[in-house]
């Protein structure tokens, strides 16, 4: 019997899939996983029993994800599944950069009660309109599951697109229209766009990416649409440029204390990911990788070790072991199990930068004994046997 604690709501459709070999926990320490969606992780001690973190969503800063991997606690995240909804939303974003709907809705909900609604209508249209998408140039950072979505339903929509990402996957790039454009440099992009969208992870060398150097760049009059994160616009920077103008407008789906009732900032409370359809299919692939690593050992989808796959586990036990990603590790692996005079029917070594992971399927059954000596390795961080 697993247990799984949620440090968010999960949805049921995904938790459904926990059968009954597993129970829900209120108690972090007691579970072997947890599940998460944007709950920050930081502060939080995680105990020797759990195994695996999964977060049902794209992006992982909320998970401090180097203490997991160095206390072999595997991170999971759902590459994908929530990146309809977001492309979604930027697309209704860019709709209300470009009109003032927004300030329409509004003003028609002050005369309410007003009988003479329909004329004063007429008359005073003229303060909300604004311009149409078709024919502008869209500048896409970032092109992975949203940020293909993105572009290629701009190119639809009439837009002249422009993407940039110096390390975008072979799948993205077989996915993107040939039609858009291919910026060598970010600078390029800035230059030419009058919408910019940014969809990358917050990682060192992306926080603060949009500031004020990359805004004088831009061309005046600007829409940026940030759904990714707020730490990669400084956000004094993007308050400075909708006050003077330079950035006409700017969309986000992050409310800080900076941005929150700034003119011309469209503030959307993180609901990029906020539909039946993405917290379903989140939810579904987090519980699915839980499942497999937790029941086969398997890594699918996990942001801090390799994936590694040695399919479902049959009669016998398997040796799943987190490690270093250091020289000899397997040397002293088989040796151990030679010592206990143990056959190795399987076994696959995966390494991710610092971090590896070691699967062995043996005919007969480990020792208390010999889980201690694999334990004891110098460079070993977990062992788990699955009988
Ligand atoms: N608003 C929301 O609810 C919501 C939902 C999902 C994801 N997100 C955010 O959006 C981000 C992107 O999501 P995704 O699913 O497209 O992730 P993804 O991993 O599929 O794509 C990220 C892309 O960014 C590229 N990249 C990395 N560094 C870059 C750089 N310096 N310049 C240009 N490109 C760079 C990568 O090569 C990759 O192609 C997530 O990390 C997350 O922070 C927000
Ligand atoms: O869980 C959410 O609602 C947001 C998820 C989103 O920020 C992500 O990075 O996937």
């Amino acid at each position: 019997m697993y247990k799984y604690h949620c440090l968010n709501p999960i949805s049921e459709v995904g938790l459904a899939q926990l059968d009954e070999n597993y129970v829900v926990t209120g108690n972090a320490d007691e579970a072997d996983a947890i599940l998460v969606r944007s709950a920050k992780m930081h502060d939080m001690e995680f105990s020797r029993n759990l195994k695996a973190i999964a977060r049902a969503g794209a992006g992982v800063n909320n998970i401090p994800l180097e203490r997991c991997a160095d206390e072999g606690i595997v991170v999971f995240n759902t590459p994908g599944a929530n990146a309809n909804g977001v492309k979604e939303l930027v697309i209704a974003g860019m709709l209300l950069a470009a009109r003032d709907i927004i300030g329409g809705i509004n003003w028609v909900q002050e005369y309410e009660e007003d009988g003479d609604i329909a004329k004063i209508t007429e008359k005073k249209k003229k303060a909300f309109a604004g311009t149409e998408l078709q024919g502008k140039k869209l500048g896409v950072i970032g092109l992975g599951a949203i940020g293909v979505r993105v572009a290629n339903v701009a190119v639809h929509l009439g837009m002249d697109v422009y993407g940039y990402d110096p390390y975008v996957s072979v799948d993205a790039a077989w996915n993107l229209s040939r039609s858009i454009h291919h910026a060598k440099t970010v600078d390029e992009l800035y230059k030419e766009c009058d919408y910019i969208t940014i969809h990358v992870p917050a990682l060192d060398d992306t926080k603060g990416m949009i500031d004020k150097n990359a805004i004088s760049l831009m061309k005046d009059g600007v829409v940026i649409l940030n759904l990714a994160r707020d730490v990669l616009v400084n956000q004094e920077d993007i308050v400075d440029a909708l006050v003077s103008g330079k950035v006409r407008s700017y969309v986000t789906d992050f409310p800080t204390k900076e941005i929150v009732g700034v003119k011309n900032a469209i503030v959307i409370p993180h609901l990029g990911a906020s539909t039946e359809e993405s917290e379903d299919n989140c939810a579904k692939m987090a519980a699915a990788e839980l499942r497999d690593f937790l029941e086969n050992g398997n890594i699918t989808h996990s942001v801090n070790y390799p994936d590694c796959n040695m399919g479902v586990k049959g009669d016998g036990e398997r040796i799943t072991i987190l490690h270093k990603n250091i020289p000899n590790m397997l040397g002293q692996f088989t040796t151990l199990l030679a010592g206990e005079n143990m056959n190795i029917a399987l076994m696959t070594n995966k390494s991710k930068k610092e971090y590896a992971y070691t699967m062995i399927d043996v005919d007969s059954e480990v020792s208390a004994d010999l889980e201690e000596q694999l334990t004891s390795v110098d460079g070993v961080l977990k062992v788990r046997v699955i009988r």
